[in-house]
């Protein structure tokens, strides 16, 4: 288990004491998929450097599996932080290597005979896929198979957590989705931690399990993502939730404000659907049951997290008040959630 206990970081700068991280505790299981997610700036690049033992918390403890990261250096320490792997937006591939010497690289470093890991790197490619390429350069490869060698190398010491650090961002949406299938196929082959920090709540809501969201240092929010994202409680949780997940209309720029001038009339209501729910009919059987009231959908998105499928559908109500009362509260019966965002 990975254990943040009242971290904090300072730094000083010349303007003065500038505070990184501000009293954060975290726990995270062993084989779990931690999401953080965090505008830039927020801390969690800190975070990941006290974690991987490069800087010390200035308040509180890290530890892993017991051990606090804070008191270990020398050799120690370097044990220790073969047991974390990273892997980073920019790759940070050697281009004077072919793909299997760089993943070989860390082995090197860690002295392993030339038989055993050579023997190792070329399972490593088998399991990120890049059978055929070994022999490439990075300049050779795609994004995605770049970051494929980033996480093969990062997974050549055997290590226990894996720290993603914004290693899809700079990636297609395609190729993100590969990506983090690959990182998931990892985490239930090997049993991996993997702690994913990232500004996307795409990434979050498909891998991640649990979600600590960071603002100006703090963890101001976090739960399952499943709960996260039905309810999000702070604003800046808020803005990653409807950045991703809100839904899209025709037209993906119009705001929720420009939604309700386009539709004046009536009321717009917002539904969430989870779980099996998501795939029934509800909407359909709505319609039939109350079918004086004029239905229009404006908008709708479904998501696929850990814990099943998430849907959220606009839909514009007019007609007598005491019928939209009656259809809201047969779908409260279903129980599809329901929020008025607008009331002429
Ligand atoms: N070595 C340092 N010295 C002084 N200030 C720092 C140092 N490292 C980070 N900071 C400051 O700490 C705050 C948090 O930075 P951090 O890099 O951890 O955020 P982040 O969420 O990872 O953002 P990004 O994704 O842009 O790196 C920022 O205000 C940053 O300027």
């Amino acid at each position: 288990m990975i254990r943040f206990k009242d971290v904090s970081k300072d730094y000083s700068t010349k303007d003065g004491k500038l505070t990184a991280v501000s009293d954060v505790n975290i726990e995270i299981n062993d084989g779990e998929i931690f999401g953080i997610v965090g505008y830039s700036g927020a801390g969690k690049s800190t975070l990941v450097r006290m974690l991987d033992g490069l800087e010390a918390p200035t308040k509180g403890e890290i530890d892993i599996n017991g051990t606090n990261i804070a008191k270990l250096y020398g050799h120690r320490l370097r044990v220790q932080r073969q047991k974390i792997g990273m892997i980073f937006q920019h790759f940070n591939l050697l281009w004077s290597r072919t793909v299997i010497d760089n993943i070989a690289l860390p082995l090197e470093i860690a002295k392993v005979p030339k038989k055993k890991r050579q023997a190792r790197a070329e399972e490593l490619v088998k399991l990120v896929g890049l059978e055929g390429r070994e022999h490439s350069y990075p300049s050779e490869l795609s994004g995605g198979q770049k970051q494929r060698v980033g996480i093969a190398r990062a997974l050549a010491n055997e290590p226990t957590i894996l720290i993603s650090d914004e290693a899809t961002s700079a990636l297609d949406p395609d190729t993100t989705n590969e990506v983090l299938d690959l990182l998931l196929k990892i985490n239930k082959e090997m049993n991996l931690t993997i702690l994913l920090i990232t500004h996307e709540m795409h990434a979050i809501a498909k891998i991640c399990e649990r979600v600590a969201v960071m603002d100006s240092g703090r963890v101001v929010e976090s739960g399952s993502v499943f709960d996260v994202f039905r309810h999000p409680k702070e604003e800046v949780t808020k803005k990653f939730v409807s950045e991703e997940f809100s839904p899209q209309q025709e037209d993906s720029t119009i705001t929720l404000d420009e939604l309700i001038k386009k539709y004046p009339e009536g009321q717009i209501i917002r539904l969430v659907f989870h779980g099996p729910q998501a795939e029934l009919p509800i909407v359909s059987e709505v319609v039939k049951r109350y079918s004086e009231l004029q239905i229009s959908i404006l908008a709708g998105a479904i998501r696929q997290t850990q814990e099943g499928a998430l849907g959220s559908l606009d839909l514009q109500f007019i007609g007598d008040e005491k019928q939209i009362t009656d259809a809201l509260d047969y779908l409260k019966k279903m129980r599809v959630e329901t929020e008025v965002i607008h009331h002429e």
